[in-house]
């Protein structure tokens, strides 16, 4: 299929406007073979969601429930047994060569030989991009993860905090229009947890990208998203989807509302029977 046909799946959109639909995920299913010529594993089975440009969207359930298998789906780095996505009217592999995509995962893989500004700077050398240009962006993504003043450190002298900072820079530096994200704050403290979660919501409200984001913690998904969505195991199928209607900004004061608790309650109990 052409880009043109891909394009052409957007019915009812012209060029020149923006489709609502970010991501749409229809009827998706994958499925691992058993390597010991058993029943495949489904990881996924029949999912379809809308994600909506500019959203902020979570994935949580019980380890299992495929929320990574659908993340990496999203960013063609899984093969759907069935089914589709279709990002931005396209195949997620037109999306992934257009470096569309910035992924943050739980560790930042950063390079130790590299200074900050040199892991920052990795994918845009990679691209070719100018080096003026580079140096201008890594020092605009230094900024806005609050790394300014650490570029000529080496990732060994960095909390795992600053390190997760910098992978998030390193992702956003490519300019890319979706931020996908895995799990990328489990490995923190409860401290730093909690800065970074504020300081994401201020960048995604700076930046406006579409995130997704997996986790196993429902109450940083209420926190941070538009909508969370509950995925349940064996098979890997969407349980529900909740709307988050608190008020935005939030801040750590939006943890100590009710609703917030509410939310919270809400999703945990539709985790019950899964
Ligand atoms: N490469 C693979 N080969 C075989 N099975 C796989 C593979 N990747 C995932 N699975 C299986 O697919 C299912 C979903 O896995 P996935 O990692 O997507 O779940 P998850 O919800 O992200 O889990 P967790 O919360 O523990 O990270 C699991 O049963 C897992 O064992």
């Amino acid at each position: 299929m052409s880009t043109t046909e891909q394009a052409a799946l957007h019915t009812g959109h012209t060029s020149t406007a923006a489709p609502r639909n970010e991501i749409r995920i229809e009827d998706l299913t994958v499925q691992f073979p058993d390597n010991k010529g058993g029943e495949p594993v489904v990881a996924l089975s029949n999912v379809s969601l809308d994600i909506r440009r500019g959203e902020f969207i979570s994935l949580v359930g019980p380890s299992g429930c495929g929320k990574t298998t659908l993340l990496r789906a999203i960013a063609d780095l899984q093969q759907p047994t069935s089914g589709r996505i279709i990002v931005r009217g396209l195949f997620p592999r037109e999306i992934r060569m257009q470096k569309k995509y910035g992924i943050v995962f739980q560790s930042p893989v950063l390079y130790d030989w590299r200074t900050v500004r040199r892991n920052v700077c990795m994918p845009m050398e990679i691209m070719g991009i100018p080096k003026k240009q580079r140096t201008a962006t890594v020092t605009e993504m230094l900024e806005l993860v609050g790394l300014y003043n650490f570029g000529t450190k080496y990732p060994h002298e960095l909390s795992g905090g600053m390190q997760q900072r910098v992978g998030i820079a390193r992702a956003l530096a490519v300019k890319p229009e979706i931020l996908l994200m895995d799990e990328p704050f489990s490995a923190l403290d409860e401290f730093t947890k909690e800065k970074l979660q504020e300081d994401l919501l201020t960048i995604w409200e700076k930046t406006q990208k579409t995130i997704v984001f997996v986790t196993h913690s429902i109450s940083e998904a209420v926190f941070l998203s538009d909508r969370v969505v509950v995925l349940s195991p064996h098979p890997g199928r969407l349980s529900a989807v909740v709307d988050i209607d608190l008020p935005r900004p939030r801040s750590l004061q939006t943890k100590q509302m009710p609703e917030f608790y509410e939310y919270v309650n809400k999703i945990r109990n539709s985790f019950e029977g899964v």
